[in-house]
């Protein structure tokens, strides 16, 4: 950020969250917080707490403990120690006149503990960058209405700047294309799949400017009329990393996973998608999971175990998924530049 100020500048890296522990009082704990969230669960107040109190914490929460277990590690969760060894990493990549902060947008550590480390630290101006590549108002939107929350309360209020989108940035499809590379070196893949965290529709019909997007060709190139319309972000993202590995456009699928509830979700969902390719004789598939910077129950379990499983049932023989990006050298210094241009 080019103020002119001569202090510190905070950096506020924050993920999603995740449980303390896959224990079901903590998975519910999680899960309460997490979908309470109007942002996250776009529906009346009094719908939303029957859902959440009613459905989610007494039957989901067991369920996705289950889960949780499968994913844990002597670290604890991936979410949590990948972003704190990534806070590390670009502590020491930007050095003293900067003061790098880590918190999660739900649960712990929190934001509100990040954002009082970086006041501590008196620093006179402060980069915020969500950990989600491609903006929606469920993830980016939420961090950045939390963190003018709580800085709105501070008797003097520095600089601020959001980094909302990065998308197509160089580094970030640069590590990933790096990453796959990995793996395309070691065998041939039939097929390519981008596979994404799903939103209801309607959320995108909701962040559309002026009704520009409207789930069809709208979102086929990206510019500035649909810059935050998360889905044309992903189509984005799918196409500068098969530019980066030169993957032609009728051996990629751009697809979409974890949906909640009955209502509409963006399509085609991933767990189809993977059937009709086995169906079709696809054998190998390399599959992404871009929403995402570092590994976590979406990438590793669902992506990487349950897709995985799925597709080999369908008669499909090899599905291998691209492991996020993590502390990748590469991911450190993208993370270090895009908070230096800010
Ligand atoms: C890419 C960013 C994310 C968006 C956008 C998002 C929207 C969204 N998510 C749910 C419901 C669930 N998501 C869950 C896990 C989860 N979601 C994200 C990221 C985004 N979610 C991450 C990183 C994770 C994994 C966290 C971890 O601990 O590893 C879960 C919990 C798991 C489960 O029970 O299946 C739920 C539930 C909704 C409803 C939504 C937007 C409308
Ligand atoms: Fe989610
Ligand atoms: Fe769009």
């Amino acid at each position: 950020m080019k103020s002119g100020a001569t202090g510190k500048t905070g950096v506020l890296l924050v993920n999603l969250g995740t449980p303390d522990s896959p224990s079901v009082p903590h998975v519910r704990k999680y899960l309460r917080e997490f979908l309470l969230d109007k942002r996250v669960l776009d529906i009346a107040a009094p719908s939303r707490y029957m859902l959440v109190n009613g459905v989610i914490a007494p039957f989901r929460a067991p369920k996705s403990a289950k889960i949780y277990a499968q994913l844990w590690t002597e670290r604890g969760s991936p979410l949590l120690f990948h972003g704190l060894d990534l806070q590390k990493l670009v502590q020491e990549k930007l050095g003293k006149d900067y003061h790098v902060a880590f918190g999660m947008r739900y649960q712990s550590p929190s934001i509100e503990a990040a954002l009082a480390e970086l006041q501590e630290k008196v620093v006179d101006r402060i980069v915020v960058l969500p950990l989600f590549p491609q903006y929606a108002s469920a993830s980016t939107g939420s961090v950045q209405e939390k963190v003018m929350e709580l800085v709105s309360k501070w008797e003097v209020i520095p600089d601020i700047r959001f980094i909302s989108t990065f998308c197509n940035h160089p580094g970030f499809i640069g590590t990933f294309a790096e990453i796959a590379r990995q793996h395309m070196s070691k065998r041939d893949y039939d097929h390519f799949v981008f596979s994404y965290h799903g939103l209801p529709e309607r959320q995108i019909l909701k962040a559309s400017t002026k009704g520009y997007c409207q789930l069809g060709v709208c979102c086929n190139t990206y510019h500035s009329r649909n810059r935050y319309c998360y889905r044309a972000q992903c189509f984005e993202t799918s196409r500068q990393l098969a530019k980066a590995l030169n993957i032609p456009e009728d051996k990629y699928s751009v697809t979409f996973q974890s949906r909640l509830g009955k209502d509409p979700w963006l399509k085609p969902y991933t767990d189809f998608v993977l059937k009709d390719l086995a169906a079709a004789g696809i054998k190998s598939v390399l599959a992404f999971s871009p929403a995402f910077v570092a590994d976590c129950l979406e990438t590793t379990i669902e992506v990487g175990k349950e897709f995985k499983e799925e597709f080999e049932e369908a008669g499909g023989k090899h599905w291998q998924l691209v492991e996020s990006l993590n502390t990748h050298p590469m991911w450190v210094d993208t993370v270090a530049e895009m908070v230096q241009e800010a």
